[in-house]
């Protein structure tokens, strides 16, 4: 036998014994061991991978399958448990007073790993946080509405054009473009205008062309370049991180809302009707268009924008997080400290017991709910906790002037979208519909 032949055998039995010890480990030493879930999830995060990587974000569907089989909580990986339970919910995604760190290995894959929202340390994400969190507080979105309403003014044009013309118009495309100019005037003082190009420029190539193109403006002119940070936080790296995920974060999820809202309200006439008879109500709205204080006490309006960040979800991904030395308890299982714990915003969100028929559109449960407990409890598309979403008032403000501004002058009539074109299909992060759509597309009337 030839020695290179020996050193083989012996190398294929050190992986041998490597491999078992590791499964071993797994299955009945890891403090893991006694948490219910499958026994190929517990063994290698080829499980995982199977699901959301070869098949495309489709493990949220196999986490939703596990629950039924094992309950409330599962084993979904060697190292890391999900729990099925909106009670739970804000122990995990608690304040400041618990530690909570990001789960470095779910991170770390991130182009964007300098960026506040894939920080992992809470220190450091403090750090990081609290140098934006002033740009984006209520007073600040209010100071900056007009800016706003110019945008939605001028999509609110494009869609005159598109009415006449009879046209068939993408609405995620349309709302996707409105949000990304939104968030490049608001943080870089000027944006692509992706509102009056063609088709609303549907590439994803453009959109991170366009954000490319920004990054040298961070140094010069805008919030960006003015935050309070260390100068090891002021790289233009780091800078440049923050910045694209920043635009990233803020027009997809607001984007695809809007679409939800406007498809679901276009088959919802009953509402849409009394929502406008709101609108009619409110003293500002027939100059200057109605503020977003007076509109978020419309219930209607209001239970409308509830329901499309419900059935969205904002960010359906696991969020993970690490408690550091604390140790949770649940269901008569102690959840050691280190271990990453998460609950998609799907599994609230879609809860029956808490919202019956989960996945219609009735903006009247937001009004009609006679629990003793608040239903916005339960709406967690922000996430909870010391990394909630920055951009929530910013990203309400959009919602509630945009949905106003349009059904009062526009009818839509859908055109080939279906409800699967606005449902969640995959979990990339933030939810997508299945490969196959178009996204939400319309006719556009006069509104009657
Ligand atoms: C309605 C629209 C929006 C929804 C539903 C939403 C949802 C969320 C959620 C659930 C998180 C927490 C993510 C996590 O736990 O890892 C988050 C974080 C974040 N969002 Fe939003 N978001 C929206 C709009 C915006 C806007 C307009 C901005 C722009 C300013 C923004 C910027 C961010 C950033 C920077 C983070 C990371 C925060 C941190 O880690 O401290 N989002 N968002």
């Amino acid at each position: 036998m030839s020695l290179f032949t020996e050193f083989m055998i012996l190398l294929t039995v050190a992986g041998v014994i490597a491999s078992a010890y590791v499964a071993l480990q797994r299955l009945f030493w890891s403090p893991l061991s006694k948490f219910p879930g499958p026994t190929l999830a517990a063994l290698t995060l080829w499980y995982e991978f199977y699901f959301d990587v070869v098949r495309g974000g489709m493990y949220i569907w196999e986490i939703k399958r596990l629950h039924d089989i094992y309950g409330p909580i599962v084993r979904i990986s060697p190292y890391e448990l999900h729990i099925s339970d909106p009670d739970f919910y804000s122990e995990i995604y608690a304040s400041n007073s618990r530690i909570r760190d990001k789960y470095s290995w779910k991170v770390k894959s991130g182009d964007s790993a300098q960026a506040m929202g894939f920080t992992v340390p809470r220190e450091l994400h403090r750090e990081r946080r609290q140098a934006v969190d002033r740009f984006f507080s209520i007073q600040s979105v209010a100071k900056l509405e007009d800016i706003i309403q110019e945008d939605i003014e001028r999509l609110c044009a494009r869609m005159e054009h598109y009415k006449q013309s009879g046209k068939v118009i993408n609405l995620t495309d349309a709302f996707l473009a409105l949000t990304m100019d939104i968030i490049q005037v608001y943080s870089f003082g000027e944006s692509s205008n992706l509102v009056d190009l063609p088709n609303f420029s549907p590439e994803w190539r453009l959109t991170i062309m366009g954000i490319m193109s920004k990054t040298a403006l961070i140094n010069h002119c805008g919030w960006v370049a003015k935050i309070h940070l260390s100068a090891r936080e002021k790289t233009v790296s780091r800078l440049t991180d923050e910045a694209s995920i920043l635009v990233m974060a803020a027009s997809e999820t607001t984007g695809r809302i809007l679409a939800i809202i406007v498809f679901h309200l276009s088959r919802r006439r009953d509402i849409l009707e009394k929502i406008r008879e709101e609108l009619r109500a409110v003293p500002s709205s027939t100059e200057k268009a109605s503020s977003l204080h007076d509109l978020e006490r419309l219930p209607y309006l209001s239970g409308a924008v509830k329901e499309g960040l419900r059935l969205h979800g904002g960010i359906v991904a696991r969020s993970q997080r690490v408690c550091r030395n604390e140790a949770l308890h649940y269901g008569g299982f102690t959840i050691p400290p280190g271990t990453p714990i998460s609950t998609s915003s799907y599994f609230v969100h879609r809860n029956p017991k808490i919202f019956p028929k989960p996945s219609e559109f009735i903006p009247e449960r937001w009004i009609n709910h006679n629990e003793t407990y608040s239903l916005d409890r339960y709406l967690v598309a922000f996430g909870r906790g010391t990394r909630n979403c920055v951009g929530r008032n910013l990203g309400k403000a959009e919602l509630y002037l945009t949905v106003s501004k349009v059904i009062k002058r526009f009818d839509f009539e859908p055109f080939e979208t279906t409800e699967d074109d606005v449902d969640i299909g995959r979990d990339w992060y933030v939810p997508q519909p299945l490969k196959s759509s178009e996204g939400v597309r319309a006719i556009v009337k006069e509104s009657n």
